[in-house]
Protein backbone atom coordinates (compact mmCIF):
# COMPACT_ATOMS: atom_id res chain seq x y z
CA UNK A 1 0.00 0.00 0.00
CA UNK A 2 1.60 3.44 -0.99
CA UNK A 3 0.33 6.38 0.80
CA UNK A 4 -0.13 9.66 -0.94
CA UNK A 5 -1.42 13.12 0.40
CA UNK A 6 -2.73 16.19 -1.49
CA UNK A 7 -5.10 19.32 -0.73
CA UNK A 8 -8.07 17.20 -3.09
CA UNK A 9 -8.85 14.31 -3.73
CA UNK A 10 -12.01 13.59 -5.87
CA UNK A 11 -13.89 10.43 -6.29
CA UNK A 12 -15.29 10.15 -10.45
CA UNK A 13 -14.08 11.40 -13.33
CA UNK A 14 -17.40 12.10 -14.72
CA UNK A 15 -19.13 15.89 -14.82
CA UNK A 16 -18.55 16.83 -11.57
CA UNK A 17 -15.62 15.30 -10.94
CA UNK A 18 -13.55 16.33 -13.95
CA UNK A 19 -14.85 20.03 -13.62
CA UNK A 20 -13.70 20.26 -10.15
CA UNK A 21 -10.25 18.64 -11.37
CA UNK A 22 -9.86 21.03 -13.99
CA UNK A 23 -10.68 24.01 -11.96
CA UNK A 24 -8.89 23.36 -9.07
CA UNK A 25 -5.62 21.81 -10.54
CA UNK A 26 -5.40 24.74 -13.00
CA UNK A 27 -5.30 27.31 -9.74
CA UNK A 28 -2.92 25.48 -8.54
CA UNK A 29 -4.41 22.80 -5.97
CA UNK A 30 -2.66 19.50 -5.72
CA UNK A 31 -5.34 17.44 -6.78
CA UNK A 32 -5.81 13.53 -7.53
CA UNK A 33 -8.54 12.19 -9.01
CA UNK A 34 -9.75 8.40 -8.75
CA UNK A 35 -12.37 7.00 -11.27
CA UNK A 36 -12.91 2.92 -11.10
CA UNK A 37 -14.64 2.61 -14.69
CA UNK A 38 -14.38 4.88 -17.62
CA UNK A 39 -13.37 8.55 -17.72
CA UNK A 40 -16.20 10.85 -18.47
CA UNK A 41 -18.97 9.14 -16.27
CA UNK A 42 -22.31 8.89 -17.62
CA UNK A 43 -22.61 12.11 -19.61
CA UNK A 44 -20.22 10.61 -21.91
CA UNK A 45 -20.37 6.74 -22.25
CA UNK A 46 -24.06 6.15 -21.41
CA UNK A 47 -25.96 9.49 -21.25
CA UNK A 48 -26.40 12.78 -22.74
CA UNK A 49 -23.67 12.53 -25.47
CA UNK A 50 -24.89 9.28 -26.85
CA UNK A 51 -28.41 9.54 -26.64
CA UNK A 52 -28.30 12.99 -28.31
CA UNK A 53 -26.16 11.26 -31.31
CA UNK A 54 -29.00 8.85 -31.46
CA UNK A 55 -31.70 11.44 -31.98
CA UNK A 56 -29.84 13.20 -34.39
CA UNK A 57 -29.90 9.85 -36.38
CA UNK A 58 -33.63 9.65 -35.84
CA UNK A 59 -34.08 13.14 -37.04
CA UNK A 60 -32.15 12.66 -40.51
CA UNK A 61 -34.63 9.66 -40.75
CA UNK A 62 -37.51 11.90 -39.96
CA UNK A 63 -36.27 14.73 -42.03
CA UNK A 64 -36.08 12.37 -45.23
CA UNK A 65 -40.19 10.73 -44.41
CA UNK A 66 -41.80 13.81 -43.77
CA UNK A 67 -39.94 17.00 -45.33
CA UNK A 68 -43.17 18.64 -44.32
CA UNK A 69 -44.92 21.03 -47.20
CA UNK A 70 -41.51 22.42 -48.36
CA UNK A 71 -41.66 21.13 -51.82
CA UNK A 72 -40.02 18.32 -51.41
CA UNK A 73 -41.41 15.14 -51.95
CA UNK A 74 -40.86 12.58 -48.57
CA UNK A 75 -38.90 9.43 -49.53
CA UNK A 76 -38.67 6.25 -47.80
CA UNK A 77 -35.53 6.38 -45.17
CA UNK A 78 -33.00 3.42 -45.76
CA UNK A 79 -31.90 3.49 -42.07
CA UNK A 80 -29.01 0.75 -40.67
CA UNK A 81 -29.65 1.15 -37.36
CA UNK A 82 -25.65 -0.95 -36.74
CA UNK A 83 -24.14 2.24 -38.58
CA UNK A 84 -26.52 4.72 -36.81
CA UNK A 85 -25.11 3.27 -33.54
CA UNK A 86 -21.63 3.40 -35.07
CA UNK A 87 -22.50 6.97 -35.35
CA UNK A 88 -22.91 7.04 -31.99
CA UNK A 89 -19.72 5.50 -30.72
CA UNK A 90 -17.70 8.12 -33.09
CA UNK A 91 -19.24 10.76 -31.64
CA UNK A 92 -18.27 9.49 -28.23
CA UNK A 93 -14.68 8.91 -29.56
CA UNK A 94 -14.36 12.57 -30.68
CA UNK A 95 -15.23 13.82 -27.55
CA UNK A 96 -13.43 11.48 -25.52
CA UNK A 97 -9.78 12.93 -25.19
CA UNK A 98 -11.58 16.13 -23.77
CA UNK A 99 -12.30 13.96 -20.53
CA UNK A 100 -9.01 11.44 -21.18
CA UNK A 101 -6.41 10.63 -18.39
CA UNK A 102 -3.84 12.18 -20.16
CA UNK A 103 -5.48 15.47 -20.85
CA UNK A 104 -5.99 15.58 -16.85
CA UNK A 105 -2.21 14.44 -15.90
CA UNK A 106 -1.09 17.34 -18.27
CA UNK A 107 -2.89 19.63 -15.89
CA UNK A 108 -0.59 18.31 -13.14
CA UNK A 109 -3.96 15.74 -11.49
CA UNK A 110 -2.74 12.40 -10.54
CA UNK A 111 -5.71 9.95 -11.56
CA UNK A 112 -5.64 6.75 -10.45
CA UNK A 113 -8.00 3.87 -12.51
CA UNK A 114 -9.77 2.36 -9.09
CA UNK A 115 -12.44 2.28 -7.22
CA UNK A 116 -12.41 4.39 -4.72
CA UNK A 117 -13.78 3.67 -0.52
CA UNK A 118 -13.58 5.48 2.64
CA UNK A 119 -11.24 3.50 5.20
CA UNK A 120 -11.70 6.49 8.11
CA UNK A 121 -12.98 9.89 8.02
CA UNK A 122 -9.49 11.40 6.74
CA UNK A 123 -8.61 8.57 3.89
CA UNK A 124 -9.77 7.28 1.04
CA UNK A 125 -8.28 3.76 -0.27
CA UNK A 126 -7.52 3.12 -3.96
CA UNK A 127 -6.33 -0.10 -5.24
CA UNK A 128 -3.31 -0.37 -3.33
CA UNK A 129 -3.11 3.65 -2.82
CA UNK A 130 -3.69 4.75 0.66
CA UNK A 131 -4.87 8.64 0.22
CA UNK A 132 -5.06 11.49 2.81
CA UNK A 133 -6.71 14.67 1.87
CA UNK A 134 -7.41 18.24 3.12
CA UNK A 135 -10.76 17.74 1.21
CA UNK A 136 -12.60 15.12 -0.57
CA UNK A 137 -15.01 15.34 -3.13
CA UNK A 138 -17.78 12.62 -3.87
CA UNK A 139 -18.63 12.74 -7.54
CA UNK A 140 -19.68 9.45 -8.41
CA UNK A 141 -22.67 9.94 -10.33
CA UNK A 142 -25.29 7.46 -10.60
CA UNK A 143 -26.53 4.17 -12.26
CA UNK A 144 -30.11 3.02 -13.44
CA UNK A 145 -32.43 1.97 -10.77
CA UNK A 146 -33.32 -1.40 -11.89
CA UNK A 147 -36.80 -2.14 -9.98
CA UNK A 148 -37.90 -5.38 -7.99
CA UNK A 149 -40.56 -6.08 -10.63
CA UNK A 150 -41.06 -9.79 -10.52
CA UNK A 151 -40.11 -11.71 -13.71
CA UNK A 152 -37.23 -9.03 -14.47
CA UNK A 153 -34.24 -10.38 -13.31
CA UNK A 154 -35.13 -13.52 -15.99
CA UNK A 155 -35.34 -11.70 -19.24
CA UNK A 156 -32.73 -10.03 -21.18
CA UNK A 157 -33.17 -6.01 -20.84
CA UNK A 158 -31.35 -3.05 -21.58
CA UNK A 159 -30.70 -0.10 -19.42
CA UNK A 160 -28.74 3.51 -20.61
CA UNK A 161 -25.79 1.25 -19.87
CA UNK A 162 -26.47 -1.18 -22.81
CA UNK A 163 -29.07 0.00 -24.98
CA UNK A 164 -26.05 2.29 -26.85
CA UNK A 165 -24.12 -0.92 -27.76
CA UNK A 166 -26.99 -2.89 -29.27
CA UNK A 167 -26.24 -3.31 -32.97
CA UNK A 168 -29.33 -5.72 -33.60
CA UNK A 169 -32.13 -3.24 -34.60
CA UNK A 170 -34.99 -4.20 -31.96
CA UNK A 171 -37.97 -5.01 -34.36
CA UNK A 172 -40.43 -3.91 -30.69
CA UNK A 173 -38.90 -2.11 -28.29
CA UNK A 174 -40.82 -1.65 -25.06
CA UNK A 175 -39.68 1.24 -22.73
CA UNK A 176 -40.71 0.93 -18.94
CA UNK A 177 -40.55 4.52 -18.06
CA UNK A 178 -41.77 7.29 -19.73
CA UNK A 179 -39.04 9.92 -18.09
CA UNK A 180 -36.30 11.82 -20.21
CA UNK A 181 -34.87 8.82 -21.17
CA UNK A 182 -37.87 6.83 -21.95
CA UNK A 183 -38.94 9.50 -24.45
CA UNK A 184 -35.62 10.82 -26.39
CA UNK A 185 -35.32 6.95 -26.55
CA UNK A 186 -39.17 6.17 -27.78
CA UNK A 187 -38.68 8.41 -30.71
CA UNK A 188 -35.02 7.87 -31.60
CA UNK A 189 -35.64 4.36 -32.18
CA UNK A 190 -39.28 5.26 -33.36
CA UNK A 191 -37.82 7.39 -36.26
CA UNK A 192 -34.96 4.72 -36.90
CA UNK A 193 -37.81 2.41 -37.73
CA UNK A 194 -38.94 0.21 -34.80
CA UNK A 195 -42.05 0.10 -32.86
CA UNK A 196 -42.26 1.64 -29.86
CA UNK A 197 -43.84 1.29 -27.03
CA UNK A 198 -43.77 3.30 -23.35
CA UNK A 199 -44.96 2.05 -20.36
CA UNK A 200 -45.51 4.66 -17.74
CA UNK A 201 -46.86 3.89 -13.84
CA UNK A 202 -47.84 7.56 -14.07
CA UNK A 203 -47.80 10.34 -16.66
CA UNK A 204 -45.28 10.69 -18.95
CA UNK A 205 -42.88 13.75 -18.34
CA UNK A 206 -44.40 14.25 -15.07
CA UNK A 207 -41.64 17.04 -13.85
CA UNK A 208 -42.56 19.30 -16.42
CA UNK A 209 -45.41 21.59 -17.12
CA UNK A 210 -48.24 19.26 -18.28
CA UNK A 211 -49.44 21.76 -21.39
CA UNK A 212 -45.89 21.54 -21.89
CA UNK A 213 -45.52 17.73 -21.56
CA UNK A 214 -48.99 17.02 -23.63
CA UNK A 215 -47.31 18.51 -26.31
CA UNK A 216 -44.69 16.16 -26.51
CA UNK A 217 -46.63 13.40 -25.91
CA UNK A 218 -48.81 13.82 -28.40
CA UNK A 219 -46.17 14.45 -31.01
CA UNK A 220 -44.46 10.81 -30.14
CA UNK A 221 -47.77 9.11 -30.34
CA UNK A 222 -48.58 11.18 -33.93
CA UNK A 223 -45.43 9.51 -34.96
CA UNK A 224 -46.60 6.13 -33.96
CA UNK A 225 -44.69 5.72 -30.72
CA UNK A 226 -47.52 3.99 -28.27
CA UNK A 227 -47.52 5.57 -25.01
CA UNK A 228 -49.53 4.04 -21.87
CA UNK A 229 -49.72 6.18 -18.91
CA UNK A 230 -51.12 4.95 -15.56
CA UNK A 231 -49.48 1.42 -16.03
CA UNK A 232 -46.72 0.30 -13.41
CA UNK A 233 -45.06 -2.03 -14.82
CA UNK A 234 -45.99 -5.18 -12.52
CA UNK A 235 -44.33 -8.50 -13.62
CA UNK A 236 -42.10 -9.47 -16.76
CA UNK A 237 -41.45 -12.70 -18.82
CA UNK A 238 -40.02 -14.23 -21.45
CA UNK A 239 -41.58 -16.69 -24.27
CA UNK A 240 -41.30 -17.54 -28.30
CA UNK A 241 -43.13 -13.95 -28.77
CA UNK A 242 -40.95 -12.17 -27.12
CA UNK A 243 -40.81 -9.98 -23.83
CA UNK A 244 -44.06 -9.46 -22.06
CA UNK A 245 -44.76 -6.48 -19.65
CA UNK A 246 -47.73 -6.80 -17.18
CA UNK A 247 -49.40 -3.87 -16.22
CA UNK A 248 -53.01 -3.52 -14.46
CA UNK A 249 -54.12 -1.91 -17.83
CA UNK A 250 -53.14 -5.09 -19.52
CA UNK A 251 -49.96 -6.81 -20.92
CA UNK A 252 -47.50 -5.71 -23.89
CA UNK A 253 -45.55 -7.77 -25.80
CA UNK A 254 -42.18 -6.85 -27.90
CA UNK A 255 -38.88 -8.17 -29.10
CA UNK A 256 -36.48 -5.40 -26.28
CA UNK A 257 -37.04 -4.20 -23.10
CA UNK A 258 -35.49 -0.92 -22.34
CA UNK A 259 -35.68 0.05 -18.26
CA UNK A 260 -35.44 3.47 -18.23
CA UNK A 261 -37.13 4.25 -13.94
CA UNK A 262 -34.68 6.54 -12.45
CA UNK A 263 -31.47 6.23 -10.89
CA UNK A 264 -29.34 5.31 -8.18
CA UNK A 265 -26.56 7.05 -6.71
CA UNK A 266 -23.47 5.18 -6.82
CA UNK A 267 -22.51 5.66 -2.91
CA UNK A 268 -22.45 1.50 -2.75
CA UNK A 269 -18.62 1.18 -3.26
CA UNK A 270 -17.74 3.94 -0.87
CA UNK A 271 -18.34 2.72 2.47
CA UNK A 272 -19.62 6.24 3.64
CA UNK A 273 -20.23 4.64 7.21
CA UNK A 274 -16.42 4.07 7.57
CA UNK A 275 -16.01 7.58 6.47
CA UNK A 276 -18.48 9.04 9.11
CA UNK A 277 -19.90 10.57 5.69
CA UNK A 278 -24.07 10.69 6.77
CA UNK A 279 -26.47 9.55 3.54
CA UNK A 280 -29.74 8.39 2.82
CA UNK A 281 -30.24 7.36 -1.26
CA UNK A 282 -27.23 9.96 -1.53
CA UNK A 283 -24.49 11.88 0.31
CA UNK A 284 -26.27 14.22 2.91
CA UNK A 285 -25.39 17.41 2.72
CA UNK A 286 -26.08 21.19 3.53
CA UNK A 287 -26.65 24.19 1.38
CA UNK A 288 -22.46 24.59 0.71
CA UNK A 289 -22.80 20.80 -0.75
CA UNK A 290 -20.81 19.84 2.35
CA UNK A 291 -21.32 16.82 4.34
CA UNK A 292 -23.76 17.18 7.41
CA UNK A 293 -21.25 14.86 9.20
CA UNK A 294 -17.85 14.84 7.85
CA UNK A 295 -16.51 18.60 7.32
CA UNK A 296 -13.93 17.43 4.97
CA UNK A 297 -16.37 15.91 2.75
CA UNK A 298 -18.34 17.51 -0.15
CA UNK A 299 -20.63 16.02 -2.59
CA UNK A 300 -21.15 17.25 -6.28
CA UNK A 301 -23.20 15.79 -9.34
CA UNK A 302 -25.70 13.49 -8.87
CA UNK A 303 -24.18 12.15 -5.60
CA UNK A 304 -25.32 15.30 -3.83
CA UNK A 305 -28.54 13.67 -4.34
CA UNK A 306 -30.85 16.85 -6.15
CA UNK A 307 -31.64 17.13 -9.98
CA UNK A 308 -29.79 14.99 -12.69
CA UNK A 309 -27.80 17.26 -15.10
CA UNK A 310 -24.71 17.77 -16.42
CA UNK A 311 -24.41 21.13 -16.32
CA UNK A 312 -25.54 21.33 -12.62
CA UNK A 313 -22.59 18.66 -11.75
CA UNK A 314 -20.61 21.51 -13.43
CA UNK A 315 -22.04 24.21 -11.74
CA UNK A 316 -21.52 21.79 -8.47
CA UNK A 317 -17.77 22.38 -9.01
CA UNK A 318 -17.96 26.04 -9.20
CA UNK A 319 -19.24 26.56 -6.00
CA UNK A 320 -16.93 23.80 -4.33
CA UNK A 321 -13.94 25.39 -5.68
CA UNK A 322 -14.18 29.26 -4.02
CA UNK A 323 -15.03 27.17 -0.63
CA UNK A 324 -12.20 24.44 -1.17
CA UNK A 325 -9.42 26.48 -2.36
CA UNK A 326 -10.03 29.91 -1.10
CA UNK A 327 -12.03 29.45 1.82
CA UNK A 328 -14.70 31.93 0.51
CA UNK A 329 -17.91 31.02 1.16
CA UNK A 330 -20.46 29.64 -1.66
CA UNK A 331 -24.02 28.37 -1.97
CA UNK A 332 -25.97 26.23 -4.12
CA UNK A 333 -28.60 27.06 -5.73
CA UNK A 334 -31.41 25.49 -7.66
CA UNK A 335 -33.76 28.36 -8.79
CA UNK A 336 -32.01 29.38 -12.00
CA UNK A 337 -30.71 26.00 -13.28
CA UNK A 338 -32.70 25.00 -16.85
CA UNK A 339 -32.92 21.69 -18.34
CA UNK A 340 -34.22 20.24 -21.45
CA UNK A 341 -35.66 17.25 -23.05
CA UNK A 342 -34.19 16.82 -26.74
CA UNK A 343 -37.62 15.30 -27.91
CA UNK A 344 -38.92 17.07 -31.26
CA UNK A 345 -40.19 19.12 -30.21
CA UNK A 346 -37.89 19.87 -27.68
CA UNK A 347 -39.16 20.80 -24.19
CA UNK A 348 -37.18 22.95 -21.58
CA UNK A 349 -37.58 24.33 -17.97
CA UNK A 350 -36.01 26.82 -15.75
CA UNK A 351 -37.30 27.85 -12.66
CA UNK A 352 -40.70 27.48 -11.57
CA UNK A 353 -43.67 25.91 -14.01
CA UNK A 354 -46.74 28.34 -13.87
CA UNK A 355 -48.39 25.83 -11.80
CA UNK A 356 -45.68 25.89 -9.50
CA UNK A 357 -45.53 29.77 -9.18
CA UNK A 358 -48.85 29.58 -8.59
CA UNK A 359 -48.40 27.53 -5.46
CA UNK A 360 -44.99 29.26 -4.54
CA UNK A 361 -46.33 33.03 -4.37
CA UNK A 362 -50.10 33.09 -4.59
CA UNK A 363 -52.25 33.16 -7.80
CA UNK A 364 -52.78 36.70 -7.43
CA UNK A 365 -48.99 37.64 -6.95
CA UNK A 366 -48.40 35.28 -10.53
CA UNK A 367 -48.97 36.67 -13.88
CA UNK A 368 -48.47 33.90 -16.51
CA UNK A 369 -47.44 35.72 -20.02
CA UNK A 370 -47.22 33.32 -23.39
CA UNK A 371 -45.95 33.57 -26.83
CA UNK A 372 -47.31 30.94 -29.71
CA UNK A 373 -44.70 29.24 -31.96
CA UNK A 374 -47.54 29.70 -34.91
CA UNK A 375 -46.91 33.52 -34.20
CA UNK A 376 -43.30 33.81 -35.08
CA UNK A 377 -42.27 34.25 -38.71
CA UNK A 378 -39.18 32.64 -38.24
CA UNK A 379 -41.09 29.48 -37.45
CA UNK A 380 -43.78 29.65 -40.10
CA UNK A 381 -41.07 30.26 -42.37
CA UNK A 382 -39.24 26.68 -41.43
CA UNK A 383 -42.66 24.77 -40.62
CA UNK A 384 -41.74 24.34 -37.19
CA UNK A 385 -44.96 26.29 -35.88
CA UNK A 386 -45.63 23.93 -32.79
CA UNK A 387 -44.91 24.95 -29.10
CA UNK A 388 -45.07 27.65 -26.94
CA UNK A 389 -43.03 29.74 -24.36
CA UNK A 390 -44.52 30.38 -21.23
CA UNK A 391 -43.06 32.83 -17.80
CA UNK A 392 -44.39 33.22 -14.71
CA UNK A 393 -43.72 36.39 -13.70
CA UNK A 394 -43.58 38.09 -10.18
CA UNK A 395 -42.95 42.16 -9.45
CA UNK A 396 -41.82 42.55 -12.87
CA UNK A 397 -39.38 39.20 -12.83
CA UNK A 398 -39.55 36.21 -14.35
CA UNK A 399 -39.42 33.37 -11.78
CA UNK A 400 -39.75 30.68 -14.40
CA UNK A 401 -40.02 29.80 -18.11
CA UNK A 402 -41.38 26.92 -19.78
CA UNK A 403 -40.60 26.41 -23.18
CA UNK A 404 -41.92 23.80 -25.69
CA UNK A 405 -41.16 23.61 -29.31
CA UNK A 406 -38.20 23.45 -32.15
CA UNK A 407 -34.99 24.34 -30.10
CA UNK A 408 -36.59 24.97 -27.05
CA UNK A 409 -32.85 23.93 -25.29
CA UNK A 410 -31.02 26.91 -26.75
CA UNK A 411 -33.80 29.45 -26.58
CA UNK A 412 -34.46 28.91 -22.85
CA UNK A 413 -30.80 30.28 -22.33
CA UNK A 414 -32.51 33.82 -22.46
CA UNK A 415 -34.26 33.13 -19.45
CA UNK A 416 -31.49 31.40 -17.82
CA UNK A 417 -29.66 34.00 -18.05
CA UNK A 418 -32.25 36.56 -16.19
CA UNK A 419 -32.88 34.27 -13.42
CA UNK A 420 -29.40 33.55 -12.83
CA UNK A 421 -28.81 37.33 -12.81
CA UNK A 422 -32.00 38.30 -11.15
CA UNK A 423 -33.01 40.39 -14.55
CA UNK A 424 -36.44 41.82 -14.53
CA UNK A 425 -38.80 41.23 -17.46
CA UNK A 426 -37.48 45.21 -19.20
CA UNK A 427 -33.97 43.52 -19.67
CA UNK A 428 -35.45 40.64 -22.09
CA UNK A 429 -38.38 43.42 -24.13
CA UNK A 430 -34.97 45.98 -23.88
CA UNK A 431 -32.89 43.28 -25.85
CA UNK A 432 -32.67 43.96 -29.95
CA UNK A 433 -32.63 40.55 -31.36
CA UNK A 434 -32.10 39.82 -35.13
CA UNK A 435 -35.16 39.02 -37.18
CA UNK A 436 -36.25 36.61 -38.58
CA UNK A 437 -35.27 34.03 -35.39
CA UNK A 438 -36.79 31.74 -32.96
CA UNK A 439 -35.98 34.03 -30.04
CA UNK A 440 -37.90 36.52 -30.69
CA UNK A 441 -40.47 34.34 -29.02
CA UNK A 442 -38.90 34.84 -25.78
CA UNK A 443 -38.84 38.99 -27.02
CA UNK A 444 -42.59 38.83 -27.63
CA UNK A 445 -43.36 37.01 -24.03
CA UNK A 446 -41.79 39.77 -23.08
CA UNK A 447 -43.74 41.99 -24.65
CA UNK A 448 -46.87 39.96 -24.18
CA UNK A 449 -46.15 41.09 -20.00
CA UNK A 450 -45.84 45.14 -21.08
CA UNK A 451 -48.68 45.36 -23.91
CA UNK A 452 -51.37 45.49 -21.63
CA UNK A 453 -49.69 48.09 -19.50
CA UNK A 454 -49.25 50.38 -22.57
CA UNK A 455 -51.70 49.56 -24.95
CA UNK A 456 -54.73 49.07 -22.56
CA UNK A 457 -53.95 51.62 -20.06
CA UNK A 458 -56.12 55.18 -19.56
CA UNK A 459 -53.31 56.91 -18.01
CA UNK A 460 -50.61 56.15 -20.79
CA UNK A 461 -53.53 57.53 -23.20
CA UNK A 462 -54.05 60.17 -21.02
CA UNK A 463 -50.71 61.13 -21.61
CA UNK A 464 -49.87 60.66 -25.31
CA UNK A 465 -52.99 63.10 -25.77
CA UNK A 466 -51.50 65.65 -23.26
CA UNK A 467 -48.12 65.62 -24.86
CA UNK A 468 -49.52 65.54 -28.39
CA UNK A 469 -51.74 68.51 -27.88
CA UNK A 470 -48.25 70.91 -26.70
CA UNK A 471 -46.26 69.30 -28.98
CA UNK A 472 -45.42 71.62 -31.66
C1 LIG B 1 -29.51 8.31 -20.94
C2 LIG B 1 -29.17 9.59 -20.20
C3 LIG B 1 -29.24 10.79 -20.87
C4 LIG B 1 -28.90 11.96 -20.21
N1 LIG B 1 -29.00 13.13 -20.90
C5 LIG B 1 -28.66 14.28 -20.28
C6 LIG B 1 -28.69 15.51 -21.00
O1 LIG B 1 -29.02 15.55 -22.18
N2 LIG B 1 -28.33 16.63 -20.35
C7 LIG B 1 -27.96 16.62 -19.02
O2 LIG B 1 -27.64 17.67 -18.48
N3 LIG B 1 -27.92 15.47 -18.32
C8 LIG B 1 -28.26 14.30 -18.92
N4 LIG B 1 -28.18 13.13 -18.22
C9 LIG B 1 -27.75 13.17 -16.81
C10 LIG B 1 -26.22 13.27 -16.70
O3 LIG B 1 -25.62 12.23 -17.44
C11 LIG B 1 -25.79 13.17 -15.25
O4 LIG B 1 -26.54 14.05 -14.45
C12 LIG B 1 -24.32 13.51 -15.10
O5 LIG B 1 -23.53 12.61 -15.81
C13 LIG B 1 -23.92 13.49 -13.62
O6 LIG B 1 -22.55 13.78 -13.49
P1 LIG B 1 -21.76 13.24 -12.22
O7 LIG B 1 -20.40 13.81 -12.29
O8 LIG B 1 -22.55 13.43 -11.00
O9 LIG B 1 -21.69 11.65 -12.45
P2 LIG B 1 -21.11 10.80 -13.66
O10 LIG B 1 -20.93 11.61 -14.87
O11 LIG B 1 -21.94 9.59 -13.79
O12 LIG B 1 -19.67 10.37 -13.15
C14 LIG B 1 -19.48 9.59 -12.01
C15 LIG B 1 -18.21 8.80 -12.17
O13 LIG B 1 -17.83 8.25 -10.91
C16 LIG B 1 -17.32 6.94 -11.10
N5 LIG B 1 -17.43 6.24 -9.83
C17 LIG B 1 -18.55 5.82 -9.18
N6 LIG B 1 -18.24 5.29 -7.99
C18 LIG B 1 -16.89 5.36 -7.88
C19 LIG B 1 -15.97 4.96 -6.86
N7 LIG B 1 -16.37 4.41 -5.72
N8 LIG B 1 -14.65 5.15 -7.12
C20 LIG B 1 -14.21 5.70 -8.26
N9 LIG B 1 -15.03 6.10 -9.23
C21 LIG B 1 -16.37 5.95 -9.03
C22 LIG B 1 -18.19 6.38 -12.20
O14 LIG B 1 -17.55 5.29 -12.84
C23 LIG B 1 -18.35 7.59 -13.11
O15 LIG B 1 -17.36 7.64 -14.10
C24 LIG B 1 -28.49 11.93 -18.86
C25 LIG B 1 -28.41 10.71 -18.17
C26 LIG B 1 -28.74 9.55 -18.85
C27 LIG B 1 -28.63 8.26 -18.09
N1 LIG C 1 -32.24 15.66 -21.55
C1 LIG C 1 -31.85 15.50 -20.28
O1 LIG C 1 -31.41 16.42 -19.59
C2 LIG C 1 -31.93 14.14 -19.69
C3 LIG C 1 -32.18 13.04 -20.49
C4 LIG C 1 -32.24 11.80 -19.89
C5 LIG C 1 -32.05 11.68 -18.53
N2 LIG C 1 -31.79 12.77 -17.78
C6 LIG C 1 -31.59 12.66 -16.32
O2 LIG C 1 -31.68 11.32 -15.90
C7 LIG C 1 -32.66 11.22 -14.89
C8 LIG C 1 -33.32 9.87 -14.98
O3 LIG C 1 -34.20 9.79 -16.10
P1 LIG C 1 -35.34 8.71 -16.16
O4 LIG C 1 -36.16 9.00 -17.36
O5 LIG C 1 -34.78 7.35 -15.97
O6 LIG C 1 -36.11 8.93 -14.78
P2 LIG C 1 -37.42 9.71 -14.32
O7 LIG C 1 -37.49 9.50 -12.86
O8 LIG C 1 -37.45 11.09 -14.82
O9 LIG C 1 -38.62 8.92 -15.03
C9 LIG C 1 -38.87 7.59 -14.73
C10 LIG C 1 -40.33 7.27 -14.98
O10 LIG C 1 -40.52 5.87 -14.76
C11 LIG C 1 -41.78 5.68 -14.19
N3 LIG C 1 -41.79 4.37 -13.50
C12 LIG C 1 -41.12 4.02 -12.38
N4 LIG C 1 -41.37 2.72 -12.06
C13 LIG C 1 -42.21 2.25 -13.01
C14 LIG C 1 -42.83 0.99 -13.24
N5 LIG C 1 -42.64 -0.06 -12.44
N6 LIG C 1 -43.65 0.85 -14.31
C15 LIG C 1 -43.86 1.89 -15.13
N7 LIG C 1 -43.30 3.11 -14.97
C16 LIG C 1 -42.48 3.29 -13.92
C17 LIG C 1 -41.96 6.86 -13.25
O11 LIG C 1 -43.32 7.11 -13.01
C18 LIG C 1 -41.28 8.00 -14.05
O12 LIG C 1 -42.20 8.72 -14.82
C19 LIG C 1 -33.61 12.39 -15.13
O13 LIG C 1 -34.25 12.79 -13.96
C20 LIG C 1 -32.69 13.45 -15.65
O14 LIG C 1 -32.19 14.17 -14.55
C21 LIG C 1 -31.73 14.00 -18.33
Amino acid sequence: MQDLTCDLCIIGAGSGGLSMAAGASQMGADVILIEGHKMGGDCLNYGCVPSKALLAAGRQAHRVAHPGRLGVAPAAPEVDYAEAKDHVARVIDTIAPVDSQERFEGFGVRVIREWGRFSDPDTVVAGDYRIKARRFVIATGSSPFVPPIPGLDGVSYHTNETIFELREKPSHLMIIGGGPIGLEMAQAHRRLGCEVTVIEGARAMAKDDPEAAAIVVQSLRDEGVTIVEGAQATAISEGPDGITVETPEGSHTGSHLLVAVGRKVNIDRLDLDAGNVAHDRAVKVDGRLRSTTNRKVYAAGDAAGGMQFTHLAGYHAGVLIPQILLSLPSKAKTAHIPWCTYTSPELAQVGLTADEAIREHGRDKVEVVRFDYHENDRAIASGETKGFVKVAVVKGKPVGATIVGAQAGELISMWAMALANGLKMRAISNTVLPYPTLSEVNKRAAGAYFSPRLFESDKVKKIVRLVQKYLP
